[in-house]
């Protein structure tokens, strides 16, 4: 399967380390850049090719995209790439506003494709999935901790609460920081009914997400403290790994969950 990476930052660095070389069954082999100088170094260190427009990018011999670029890269690129090609998306909030989101949908049913949204830095979608299908959950709740400095500007020696609401405000006030609500959202009950508290902890070095899920089926709780990457706290470590285990699972014969 030859991969097109849209984002050559952290998680398009960790795919690129483990998905590149002849002998892969899964290669990397295009990457959308905007600044082709910069990234130059990645052609001869991964034998990829670049590409700095989207219509060559996905006119490039590629079966599958995968976006790890940031929620507005996402929303601006997304229409053509699911018109072209499958897709796995990690900013998965640019899905989060329903006009676009039913614009997507459209696009994918008329042309067939699908899209992979991969658990990220959290776990248990697919029984939040399950029991939402079936109409036996009632509620879901998401209390995200993660170390105060990659939320607030300024020190703090408490813990803060920098947001209380629904998954729909919370990707509009925190794009680069909660994606994983929207994630739980759109396989539970809906943006609006998600329910999602940040809180910024000084005392922490990770990224902590607490889901609490309940209805007829019974109760559900994780909780998924994950471990930061070194080279940029804001994303943990696992939502790169769960990229990669989506894209495995596309070549899968069997499949769990
Ligand atoms: N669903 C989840 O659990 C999680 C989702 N994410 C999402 O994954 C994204 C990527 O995460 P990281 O790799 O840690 O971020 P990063 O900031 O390390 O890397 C993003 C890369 O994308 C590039 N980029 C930005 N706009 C672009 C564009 N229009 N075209 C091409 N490249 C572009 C940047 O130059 C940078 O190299 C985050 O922005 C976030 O939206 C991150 C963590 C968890
Ligand atoms: O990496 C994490 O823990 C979560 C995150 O940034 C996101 O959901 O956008």
């Amino acid at each position: 399967m030859r991969v097109g990476l849209i984002g050559a930052g952290t998680i398009g660095k960790y795919l690129l380390d483990e998905l590149s070389g002849e002998d892969q069954d899964i290669r990397i082999t295009s990457v959308f850049v905007r600044n082709l100088e910069k990234y130059q170094h990645l052609e001869k260190q991964y034998g990829v090719s670049l590409y700095t427009t989207v219509d060559d990018f996905l006119d490039s011999s590629i079966d599958v995209v995968v976006e790890a670029a940031n929620v507005q890269a996402a929303k601006e690129v997304l229409p053509d790439i699911v018109s072209k090609k499958e897709t796995v998306l990690i900013s998965i909030g640019a899905l989060a506003e329903e006009t676009f989101f039913d614009e997507i949908v459209e696009i994918i049913k008329e042309k067939d494709h699908r899209i992979h949204l991969p658990s990220g830095a959290i776990g248990g979608l697919d029984l939040v999935e399950n029991v939402t299908e079936a109409g036996v959950i009632d509620a879901v709740s998401l209390v995200t901790r993660k170390p105060a400095h990659t939320l607030l500007s300024e020190p703090t020696d408490e813990t803060k609460v920098v947001f209380e609401g629904n998954a729909a405000e919370a990707i509009k006030q925190f794009p680069k920081n909660i994606n994983v609500s929207i994630a739980l959202a759109l396989a539970g009950v809906g943006l609006r009914q998600t329910k999602v508290t940040l809180l910024a902890d000084p005392n922490l070095d990770k990224n902590i997400h607490a889901i609490e899920v309940s209805g007829d089926f019974g109760t559900a709780s994780f909780e998924i403290k994950n471990n930061p990457f070194p080279s940029n706290k804001n994303t943990s470590y696992l939502a790169a790994v769960s990229v990669l285990g989506t894209l495995k699972k596309l070549t899968k014969k069997i499949n769990i969950g």
